[in-house]
Formats: structure tokens, C-alpha cells, sequence
């Protein structure tokens, strides 16, 4: 079964992670997928090959989601390239980290820059290429659930942003049939936060499953929010965490 066949998705930040397993998820649901990159990574022609592999079209575009031209490039260069835009997955993101004497103005405005600016920009230029159908899915984070240990607050407050524009959106759009909705990963298993890391034992302590996420498990419900089944969701953040802020 293939419910995002004949859909063209575009994934922010889609080279690695919880990024190239939204792609490869889509992709297998039967989307064509473009993603984007920052160009210091070389990984992203490895995911496209995997989207090839289901039999889809594959684009990787190197955009920074702090530059707002490049941003815009990139949704118009998938457009242009793939004839329709239906599925935008806001996940690119970084993590600051430190006490607010510790953090800095320019660590404060490049988590912005790449958190909210760039989530914002990316939605403004996608929006015209969508029809009725259309869905914006960004990545937040269990953190603007619960803060379960110092130094996060510069990551909760810019995910927290999202729970706003998600909602002002869903009413923005959603008389144009566009859905907007926000994922709140818990712990998943990357180079973000690896499961082996030096504070993985007691963020697993955290968790009412126990262990990480694995990133498709993240994917899994993105993919349901493109799909069918997520036609009637909008203007929500969905956790899926493993019980992390139960
Ligand atoms: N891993 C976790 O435990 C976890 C938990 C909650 C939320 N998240 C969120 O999930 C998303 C994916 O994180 P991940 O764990 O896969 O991290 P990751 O570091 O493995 O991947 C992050 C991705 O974002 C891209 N990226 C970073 N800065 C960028 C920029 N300026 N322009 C374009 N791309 C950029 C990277 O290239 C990479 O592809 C992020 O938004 C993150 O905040 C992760």
C-alpha cells in the first residue's frame, strides 16, 4: 500500500538523523522526496539513493535554513523540479546548549535563525505551491512538554515557537484544505543525542519505555500526518515520546 503515492514532500535537514528517516519513510509510502542539506555534509546523496531505491524521484539541495534565500530556493527548486509541492516537513534543527550566562546572542539568533526563521520562511514560500491536501509537519521536541534538566532553555523556548505558528497556521490555512501540525520528538537515537552518549543513561531514566527512540519510529507518525489518516488533524502537537512527559 502506498498512501503518499503521487505526492511531492520536501524534508528540511534531511541528510541524517530523524531528517533521512522522514525521507525514507515518505518515500516508501510512495512520495517523491526532496531534501535539503547543509553543505559541509556530504551524506545526503546516500538518502536520495534510498528514495531511488523505492522507486521514487529524489532531490538533495544544499540550503542553510538560517539563509532565507537559500530556504526559498530550495521549495521553489522542488517545485520547479517535481511539478507540485503537497507535504513539508520542517525538521532541521541544532542544539544549543548551556546556562544563559554560558549561551550567547549569536548562539540565541542562529537557533532562531534555523528554529523559527527559517521554519517560517520555508512555510511562507511552500504555501503557494499547495492545494487542497496540503500538509506542514514541524519538528518541536518533548522539551516544550518538560524541561527535565538545566541548560535547555534557549532549545525549549525556540521549539515552543512552533506550538504558536502551528496553531496561528492551522487557522490561516486550513480553509484552504492545508493541515499544520507540530511532532514533538522524545530521545531518538542520533548524532544529536545518541543512545550511547554521556547523558543517555539518565534521560533514559526519564522515559516510561525505557529506551530511545529509533528514528522511523519518529517518521512513522510524520508519514501518518501526510497520509489519510492525518486529514482531519490540524493546529496539534502530537509527543511522541515513550512517555517521556507523562
Ligand atoms: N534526537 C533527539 O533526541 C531529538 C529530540 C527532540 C527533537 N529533535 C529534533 O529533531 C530534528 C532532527 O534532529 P536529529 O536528532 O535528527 O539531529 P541531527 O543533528 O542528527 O540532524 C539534524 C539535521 O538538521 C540539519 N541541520 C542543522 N542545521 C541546519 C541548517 N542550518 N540548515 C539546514 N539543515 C540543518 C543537519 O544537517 C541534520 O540533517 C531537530 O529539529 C531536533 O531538534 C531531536
Amino acid at each position: 500500500m502506498e498512501p503518499l503515492a503521487g505526492k511531492v514532500a520536501l524534508v528540511t535537514g534531511g541528510s541524517r538523523g530523524i531528517g533521512a528517516a522522514i525521507v525514507r519513510t515518505l518515500a516508501r509510502d510512495g512520495a517523491d522526496v526532496a531534501l535539503t542539506y547543509l553543505r559541509a555534509e556530504h551524506r545526503a546523496d546516500r538518502v536520495v539513493r534510498d528514495v531511488t531505491a523505492h522507486g521514487r524521484r529524489g532531490l538533495a539541495i544544499a540550503a542553510d535554513s538560517a539563509d532565507p534565500d537559500a530556504v526559498t530556493a530550495a521549495v521553489e527548486r522542488t517545485a520547479a523540479e517535481f511539478g507540485r509541492l503537497d507535504i513539508l516537513v520542517n525538521n532541521a534543527g541544532v542544539f544549543p546548549y548551556g546556562s544563559i550566562e554560558e549561551t550567547s546572542v549569536r548562539e540565541l539568533d542562529h537557533t532562531l535563525a534555523v528554529h523559527v526563521r527559517g521554519v517560517y520562511l520555508t512555510i511562507r514560500a511552500a504555501v503557494p505551491h499547495m492545494a487542497d491536501g496540503g500538509r506542514v509537519i514541524s519538528i518541536g521536541s518533548c522539551f516544550v512538554e518538560r524541561v527535565p534538566y538545566p541548560g535547555v532553555a534557549l532549545y525549549a523556548m525556540s521549539k515552543s515557537a512552533l506550538v504558536g505558528l502551528t496553531r496561528g497556521l492551522a487557522r490561516d490555512l486550513g480553509g484552504r484544505g492545508i493541515t499544520v501540525n507540530v511532532v514533538h520528538p522524545g530521545s531518538t537515537d542520533t548524532e544529536m543525542n545518541p543512545a550511547d552518549g554521556e547523558t543517555a543513561d539518565t534521560e533514559r531514566g526519564y522515559i516510561a519505555l525505557g529506551r530511545y527512540a529509533e528514528p522511523a519510529e519518529i517518521a512513522a507518525t510524520v508519514s501518518h500526518l501526510a497520509g489519510p489518516g492525518g486529514r482531519y488533524i490540524s493546529g496539534t502537537s502530537i509527543t511522541v515520546d515513550g512517555g517521556f512527559a507523562a
